[in-house]
C-alpha cells in the first residue's frame, strides 16, 4: 500500500512539468508514459497561477518562490524562450504545486486557461542611463498581446502587472480588456510592492529598527517622482528630520536606478522584485481565499485623485480590489511631491491609453 503510494507520488512529480497536451515522458529503462496515464493526484486545494515571462531574471526566482507557496496548486510557466528547462528544474521541488511549462505564442492560450491569478514580469529591463519610459516601445506590445490572451482565456483572473513602465502598462492592459468587453477594474493591479519593500528597508535602517516591523505607505506610481512615500504616515508612528525626509524620499524614488547602475548593464532588480511580487501575489491569494483585512499598496483604477489610475493602499478581497483608501493627511513636503507625481503620471497614463487606441 505504502509502496504503491510512493510510486504514484514519484510519477506525479516526474511528470508534473510536462504540458499534458503535448508531452510524453521517456523514463530510463521503460517505455514512454503519458501524463494522462498517471494516476491523478487527489484534488489538492489551492489556486491556479500563471507567470508570463517565467524564464527571465524576475520570472525564475518568482517561479521558485510561487512553487513554495502552499496556496498554489497549479503553476503555469510561460515564456517565449527557455521554459522547458526552468520548468523541469522547478518541478523537482518537493512542494505541492503541480508545475507545467508553456513555450511560445502558440501555447499562450493553454498557459492561461483556467487561471485564478496571472503574474506578468514579461518584457525588457533597463540598462544604465535609461528611464522606465524608454522601455515603452518594446514592452507595450508585449503587454498588449499577453492581455489579449487573458481576455480570451481567463477573463476573471486577477492580474498582477510587473512589466515596466507600470504607469503606462496598466492603462494599456485596461484598454485591451475594455476592447474585449472583459474589463473589471478590481482585477487589474500594477505591482508597486517593491517600492514599499524598499521604503520599509531604508526607513528601518534610519530608525535602527527591524524592517519587518515597519509599514510605509507608498502612493502615486512606479517611476521616479511618481513614487511618493508618505513618511508622515509610517507605522509605528515616528518623525524624521528634513534631512532624513529628503534622503529617504530620494533613495526610495531612485531605488530601481541604484540597482540598474550597480548591475552595470546586466539588468535591473530581479531578486528583490521576485520577493516583492510573491509578497503581493500571496496577499492576492489570501484575499481570494476569503481572508479579511488584506491591505497592500498597488497601482489601480482609482478615484483617489483626478487621475484615472493611482497607487495607494487598497483592501483586497475575493474579487480583487474591494476598497481604495484615501491618501490621508499629507504634510507640505508630501503635498508638493503629490503635485509633481500627478503631473508626470498624467502623461504616462495617457501614453498607455492612446497606444491601444492606435
Ligand atoms: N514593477 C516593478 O517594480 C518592477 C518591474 N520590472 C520590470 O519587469 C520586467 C522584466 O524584468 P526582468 O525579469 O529583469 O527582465 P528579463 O529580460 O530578465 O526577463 C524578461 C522575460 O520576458 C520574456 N519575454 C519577452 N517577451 C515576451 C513575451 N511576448 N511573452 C512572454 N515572455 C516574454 C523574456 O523572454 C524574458 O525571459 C521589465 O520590464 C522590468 O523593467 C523590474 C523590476 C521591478
Ligand atoms: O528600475 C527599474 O528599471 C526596475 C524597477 O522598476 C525597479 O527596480 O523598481
Amino acid at each position: 500500500m505504502q509502496a504503491s503510494a510512493d510510486v504514484n507520488r514519484r510519477i506525479a512529480r516526474i511528470t508534473a512539468h510536462l504540458n499534458p497536451r503535448t508531452n510524453n515522458l521517456k523514463m530510463e529503462g521503460s517505455s514512454n508514459l503519458r501524463l494522462e496515464n498517471c494516476r491523478a493526484k487527489g484534488g489538492s486545494p489551492g489556486f491556479k497561477v500563471a507567470i508570463l515571462g517565467a524564464a527571465g531574471g524576475i520570472g525564475q526566482p518568482l517561479a521558485m518562490l510561487m512553487k513554495m507557496n502552499p496556496l498554489v496548486s497549479v503553476l503555469h510557466l510561460y515564456d517565449v524562450v527557455n521554459t522547458p528547462g526552468v520548468t523541469a528544474d522547478i518541478s523537482h521541488m518537493d512542494t505541492g504545486a503541480v508545475v507545467r511549462g508553456f513555450l511560445g505564442q502558440q501555447q499562450l492560450e493553454d498557459a492561461l486557461t483556467g487561471m485564478d491569478l496571472v503574474i506578468i514580469p514579461a518584457g525588457v529591463p533597463r540598462k544604465p542611463g535609461m528611464t522606465r519610459d524608454d522601455l515603452f516601445n518594446i514592452n507595450a506590445g508585449i503587454v498588449r498581446t499577453l492581455c489579449e490572451g487573458i481576455s480570451k482565456c481567463c477573463p476573471k483572473a486577477i492580474v498582477n502587472l510587473i512589466s515596466n513602465p507600470v504607469n503606462s502598462t496598466v492603462p494599456i492592459a485596461a484598454e485591451v480588456f475594455k476592447k474585449a468587453g472583459t474589463y473589471d477594474p478590481r482585477r487589474l493591479l500594477g505591482v508597486t510592492m517593491l517600492d514599499v519593500v524598499r521604503a520599509n528597508t531604508f526607513v528601518a535602517e534610519v530608525l535602527g529598527l527591524d524592517p519587518r516591523d515597519i509599514d510605509v505607505p507608498v502612493v502615486g506610481g512606479h517611476a521616479g517622482v511618481t513614487i511618493l512615500p508618505l513618511l508622515s504616515q509610517v507605522k509605528p508612528p515616528c518623525s524624521f528630520t528634513q534631512q532624513e525626509t529628503e534622503y529617504l524620499t530620494s533613495r526610495i524614488q531612485n531605488g530601481g536606478t541604484e540597482v540598474v547602475e550597480a548591475k552595470a548593464g546586466a539588468g535591473s532588480a530581479t531578486l528583490s522584485m521576485a520577493y516583492a511580487a510573491v509578497k503581493f501575489a500571496d496577499a492576492c491569494l489570501r484575499a481570494l481565499r476569503g481572508d479579511a483585512g488584506v491591505i497592500e499598496c498597488a497601482f489601480v483604477s482609482s478615484q483617489v485623485t483626478e487621475l484615472p489610475f493611482f497607487a495607494s493602499r487598497v483592501r483586497l478581497g475575493r474579487n480583487g480590489v474591494e476598497e481604495i483608501y484615501p491618501l490621508g493627511p499629507l504634510n507640505e513636503y508630501e503635498r508638493v511631491g503629490l503635485e509633481k507625481a500627478k503631473k508626470e503620471l498624467a502623461g504616462s497614463i495617457e501614453k498607455g491609453v492612446s497606444f491601444v487606441g492606435k
